[in-house]
């Protein structure tokens, strides 16, 4: 195993809120602690080659988990092993091998041509010119970045920024990259880019990945396996057409209807049958299939005006991942 993770936890220790000014002052001399557990006893483990998708709502423990995998932070209790070693331990050693990309910070400096960034990390990783040359040519073609290798990186758009962050993370050769939110704020044409290239380079290279974003196209289109988390703790661990296929239960029915006797009303005869969207001849209905089936709503809407459209959608896996974390807030 590539990346093992065992009963991971890791709590932060944080300043209790005094609750009143005198209590203020108080604790400005005596500040009181509690001790706030972001990663609560996890367990995976990850094959080299493997693009998983690391999700959760806000504050779930994402970015506390990718921060102890590369190293930045120690646990608190429990073990992370990355090809056999402790990250905190063997930080330099562990990370020689790992390229990371934060979409909202930057890998290069400011006001020099990209390329003297790049130049920077080949010293710095002990790059080989010949290889140095090779991935630059192959990520300059992939990304259709030459022209921005002269350019400081004060004077690129956000899309051209993260293309030459990416780059930036795969010069080195890394076994292994996380990816923290790696599409945010651009545009659909760069995404799809920048999609493509880490796709190419899970393929063809076998790099591994940890992509961690709020962004579920990003996940579908590079993941084959999704490992959500809750309040620190592993919620699912399993392949993203497992979740599909076990959690799928929120059916929509689009329907196109002659005239339609539910225009503006909100509420539908059948119980557990919501009205999403209901406007002159277009009606959008929501149920759970385990309680309710397609067949006998539609009827009911056949009894009472003539359809003229009708299509039925299973649910979007972002919307499959919301439920979940819904139900699991409700243990
Ligand atoms: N240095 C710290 N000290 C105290 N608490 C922290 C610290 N860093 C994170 N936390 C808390 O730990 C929890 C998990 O934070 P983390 O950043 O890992 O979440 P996340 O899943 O990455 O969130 P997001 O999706 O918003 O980036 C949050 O409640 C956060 O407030």
């Amino acid at each position: 195993m590539q990346i093992e993770v065992n009963h991971l936890v890791k709590e932060y220790k944080r300043k209790k809120d005094p609750g009143s000014v005198g209590k203020a002052l108080a604790s400005m001399f005596h500040p009181q602690y509690d001790v706030f557990r972001a990663v609560d006893d996890i367990n995976f483990q990850i094959r080299k080659g493997e693009a998983v998708g690391y999700v959760g709502p806000n504050g779930s423990g994402k970015s506390t988990t990718i921060k102890m995998l590369s190293g930045v932070l120690t646990p608190t209790a429990g073990k992370v092993l990355v090809n056999g070693l402790e990250p905190s331990k063997n930080r330099m050693k562990v990370n020689k091998h790992v390229g990371v990309v934060f979409g909202n910070r930057s890998v290069l400096w400011w006001d020099v041509p990209v390329i003297e960034s790049y130049r920077v990390l080949q010293q710095l990783y002990e790059i080989p010119e010949n290889r140095f040359r090779q991935n630059l040519e192959e990520f300059t073609e992939l990304m259709e970045m030459e022209e921005l290798l002269g350019t400081p990186e004060r004077q690129l758009s956000l899309g051209q920024k993260m293309k030459c962050n990416i780059a930036a993370a795969f010069l080195h050769d890394p076994e292994i990259v996380y990816l923290d939110e790696p599409t945010i704020g651009l545009d659909s044409e760069s995404k799809y880019k920048i999609r493509k290239f880490i796709r190419r380079m899970n393929e063809e290279r076998k790099t591994t990945f940890i992509v961690t974003s709020h962004d579920f196209q990003d996940i579908e289109s590079l993941c084959r396996r999704i490992i959500l988390i809750n309040h620190g703790k592993l919620v699912v661990d399993d392949k993203i057409e497992n979740v599909r296929k076990n959690f799928d239960r929120r059916k929509q029915v689009r329907l196109e209807l002659e005239n339609n006797p539910w225009n503006q009303k909100t509420v539908f005869e059948i119980p557990g049958v919501e009205i999403l969207h209901s406007q002159e001849s277009e009606l959008v209905l929501e149920f759970d299939s385990e309680e309710n089936d397609s067949i006998r709503i539609i009827n009911l809407i056949a009894e009472k005006t003539r359809i003229l459209d009708v299509s039925i959608n299973g649910q979007d896996i972002e919307s499959i991942i919301r439920d979940i974390v819904k139900q699991d807030n409700r243990k």
